[in-house]
């Protein structure tokens, strides 16, 4: 069975579409938004940093117009979002499945971000950003996916570095770091590729597994 990984966030505009795209790059992985509200699709935005030869994109399975929450944005166009509706893309690669917003971003009047995650047994993968505030954040984050009884595989910091805070989060989290990401001036192919490399480094991962 090859991963798959739930990239989630303590908050939006967080990094996970950057994330995903170093995670996909390393791993050589494919990559899903299954929910997408607004333009430009991360899907767009991902797809020409996967320069490798496995690497391949997956459609959408709601692709809304507004740029709102996804409960919102699917009702303006009077659809329902319904986790039982969402399938899984048809691939043996591993497979990197970005989310929406935070982890309780709602995708209907019931349903949240996460369930999609817990649906198919997703493991997630949190960044964390880094600002005065992101401390409480991450940690109710943190409670509300063990609360749920989520497979965490870890951290991605996103920010200027602060190890108090980074330290903190994973200590009372227990969970490990797999990558901090700084603040970079532009988004570069170079920029990709070193973070990947680094990702890689971290994960430990024997070369068969490497894509
Ligand atoms: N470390 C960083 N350095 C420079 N730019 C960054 C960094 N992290 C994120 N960004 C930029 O911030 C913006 C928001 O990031 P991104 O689109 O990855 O967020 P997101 O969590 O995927 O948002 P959404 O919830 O809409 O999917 C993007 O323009 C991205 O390139
Ligand atoms: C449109 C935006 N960029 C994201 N894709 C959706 C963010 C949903 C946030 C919902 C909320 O927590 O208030
Ligand atoms: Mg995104």
């Amino acid at each position: 069975m090859p991963e798959r990984y739930f990239i989630t966030a303590i908050h939006t505009d967080s990094g996970k579409t950057l994330v995903s795209t170093i995670f996909a790059q390393a791993l050589h992985a494919d990559y899903w938004k299954p929910i997408q509200a607004g333009y430009p699709r991360d899907t767009d935005t991902v797809m020409p940093f996967l320069q490798n030869k496995k690497s391949r994109t997956h459609k959408e399975a709601y692709l809304l117009q507004a740029p709102m929450s996804p409960h919102a944005a699917a009702r303006l166009e009077h659809v329902e979002i319904h986790p039982a509706t969402i399938l899984m893309p048809e691939t043996d690669n591993t497979l990197i499945v970005e989310g929406a917003g935070g982890i309780l971003a709602p995708i209907s009047d019931e349903y949240f971000v996460i369930d999609i995650a817990k649906k198919f047994d997703l493991e997630v993968i949190l960044v964390c950003n880094i600002y005065l505030g992101s401390i409480n954040h991450s940690m109710l984050t943190i409670n509300e996916l063990k609360r749920r009884k989520l497979k965490v595989k870890g951290i991605v910091f996103n920010g200027p570095e602060n190890l108090e805070t980074e330290q903190f989060i994973l200590k009372h989290s227990g969970y490990p770091c797999l990558l901090r990401i700084k603040p970079e001036k532009k988004i570069t192919q170079e920029i990709i590729n070193r973070y990947a490399i680094e990702l890689l480094a971290n994960l430990n991962l024997p070369s068969e597994k490497q894509g």
